[in-house]
């Protein structure tokens, strides 16, 4: 039997609000996603989203197709409370409509008169999302206040906000713990919630160490006691499960999935809505994102979104990341890459298309011919049938990678060892000479020292001696290379170094141990991968800086002079 509580709500003043916030009038679909990537995304370590930043990340997320939008807490935050004042003039969003999220009104006081309760009015949201304690060890604990007091304190900030005209969802902060400990009890602050009005409850794994054997079940328990209830589930990933414990939550009759783009969030971040949507939509036949009205958005653009939201938070995309990171569908293994040529589902759950991502090919010493067939393929070059050539590459990539070399980070030093084989050589756009550089102090201690390089080479028919300078030895024959070719290629006056790593790999060896050295290319439209390897590092920076003009000048289909 569940265990009686009283709950006492205060009596309501006046309405102070005209009317209800667009979207306020709306019902939940049948099912609801919920984004709050600007909410519980934004309390990740490291990330400090601006008003700007959210409003850009907005837009985003309604192309996606979610149904709704957690823009923060407002009155707690300033900078959340500005959000909704700018979003409510800016936003112009197709599908989405935003939350507002806030806490219950503190314990003794009225609703009303709670100034963050207001704040959530104040902040026009149509629907307002609190956070509510359903684990009586943090009623008694954390909140210092008694069990009744806490079902008090949840039914009258939802009939104050209903009163309103605002739609509110509960969020059962700790409940699968709380439930676990005393179920009656957690059960009782969600029933007390539905019976003030939330339209949604959902039960959130706050401390993310649920397993989906123990989600199902409890949901599914929950289902049973207050069938009357609208389920959700909010899922932390410390055991890293949230993504299958939403899932296990939507099996077992959760309707509202909330989550977080790229899963970030606090500690080791929320459910990544990004793969649990994907799942659903692709593996269980759900149609959980509102459809694309005019052909734009929705599951084909995922992993565009992932990486342009990624952008605005600053942090770097994960690689690994399922469905949308760059490895997802990168194939290293030479027996997948041959069963692949034969038909990609082979390899692949799914068509890395249905969610805007790409298969690639990688080559290195674990590739087998087909694994170069089919980079070949990347590159326009239809090398089917080509059996010994197909062989010789893949043994000069074998040796090269037990030299050292990695060409699955450096694509564009392996179109240029593909061509050596296929057209007999590589284009040549010019001839070294030679080249040297000199590091050089002068002064005293402090002084910083800087590079001279000197390159001789052969181009446009002309034999050129080009000198530069830079802060180093690798900086100063960058310059002298390009110096030596602009006469000649002009278009190398767009190529940028953009980045430069080296790595030694002979650790054994100290300073006589190989060195390995991967540069990064743009002309401001493509960006391109070169490996340079070698006992002494500027000969390593040499090679790579060379593959990386070479390469660069025959992506822009420059002929050589
Ligand atoms: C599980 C989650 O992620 S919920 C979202 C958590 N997000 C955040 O905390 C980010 C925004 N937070 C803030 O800006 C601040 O913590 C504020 C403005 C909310 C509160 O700040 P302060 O008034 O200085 O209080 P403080 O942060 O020290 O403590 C939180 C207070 O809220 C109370 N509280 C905690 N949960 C609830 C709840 N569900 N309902 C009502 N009150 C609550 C605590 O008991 C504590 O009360 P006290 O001040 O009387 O001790
Ligand atoms: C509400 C919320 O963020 C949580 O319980 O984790």
């Amino acid at each position: 039997m569940p265990r009686r509580v009283t709950v006492s709500t205060t009596p309501l003043p006046p309405t102070g609000w005209a009317h209800a916030p667009r979207g306020a009038g709306e019902r939940p679909g049948a099912f609801d996603v919920y984004d709050t990537t600007l909410r519980d995304g934004a309390q990740q370590e490291g990330m400090n989203l601006s008003v700007s930043d959210k409003l850009a990340i907005a837009p985003l997320l309604d192309e996606l197709g979610v149904g709704y939008i957690e823009g923060g807490w407002p009155g707690a935050i300033p900078k959340d409370t500005e959000f909704f004042a700018r979003a409510a003039k800016e936003l112009r969003l197709r599908h989405a409509v935003l939350a507002a999220f806030g806490a219950t009104r503190k314990p003794g006081v009225r609703a009303w008169d709670d100034p963050q309760v207001r704040a959530l009015l104040d902040s026009e949201a149509p629907v307002v999302t609190l956070v509510a304690k359903s684990d009586i060890r943090h009623v008694e604990r954390a909140l210092r206040t008694d069990g009744p007091e806490n079902l008090a304190m949840i039914a009258d900030t939802v009939a104050v906000l209903r009163r309103e005209g605002r739609r509110v969802v509960v969020d059962a902060e700790h409940f699968f713990d709380g439930y676990a400990y005393d179920p009656q009890y957690a059960l009782s602050a969600l029933r007390t919630a539905v019976e003030a009005g939330a339209e949604t409850v959902v039960l959130c794994d706050t401390n993310g160490g649920m397993l989906p054997a123990g989600v199902f079940a409890t949901v599914t328990a929950v289902r049973e006691q207050v069938p009357d209830a609208r389920l959700g589930i909010h899922a932390h990933n410390d055991s890293g499960c949230a993504v299958a414990n939403s899932i296990a939550a939507v099996e077992a009759g959760a309707v509202h999935l909330q989550g977080t783009v790229n899963g970030y969030g606090e500690r080791t971040g929320n459910a990544d809505l990004l793969a649990t949507v994907a799942n659903l939509e692709l593996k269980t036949g759900r149609h959980v994102l509102a459809p694309p009205p005019d052909g734009t958005g929705g599951l084909a653009e995922l992993t565009r979104i992932a990486y342009q939201i990624s952008e605005i938070t600053n942090i770097a995309p994960f690689a690994r990341q399922p469905y949308v990171g760059a490895s997802a569908f990168a194939h290293k293994a030479g027996l997948h890459a041959s069963a692949i040529k034969v038909d990609p589902d082979l390899y692949q759950h799914i068509d890395p298309t249905a969610v805007g991502n790409d298969m690639r090919m990688l080559v290195s010493d674990m590739a087998g011919r087909a694994s170069v067939e089919l980079k070949g393929r990347e590159f326009g070059l239809d090398l089917t049938g080509q059996h010994d050539l197909l062989g010789r590459v893949t043994q000069r990539v074998k040796d090269a990678e037990a030299q050292g070399y990695t060409y699955d980070a450096a694509d564009a030093s392996f179109e240029l060892l593909l061509l050596e084989e296929v057209e007999g050589g590589r284009p040549g756009y010019f001839r070294v000479e030679s080249w040297r550089t000199i590091v050089e102090r002068a002064g005293s201690r402090g002084t910083p020292a800087t590079a001279e390089a000197t390159v001789k080479l052969h181009a446009g028919g002309e034999r050129i001696v080009a000198t530069g300078e830079g802060n180093g030895p690798v900086n100063a024959l960058d310059a002298a290379l390009r110096l030596a070719l602009l006469r000649v290629y002009p278009e190398l006056a767009e190529f940028e170094l953009i980045d430069f790593k080296v790595r030694i790999l002979d650790t054994n060896h100290g300073t006589d141990a190989i060195t390995r050295v991967l540069i990064e290319t743009t002309d401001g439209t493509t960006a391109w991968s070169t490996v340079g390897v070698g006992p002494n590092l500027i000969e390593a920076a040499w090679e790579a800086l060379t593959d990386s003009a070479i390469w660069g000048l025959r992506n822009r289909g420059v002929d050589p002079r």
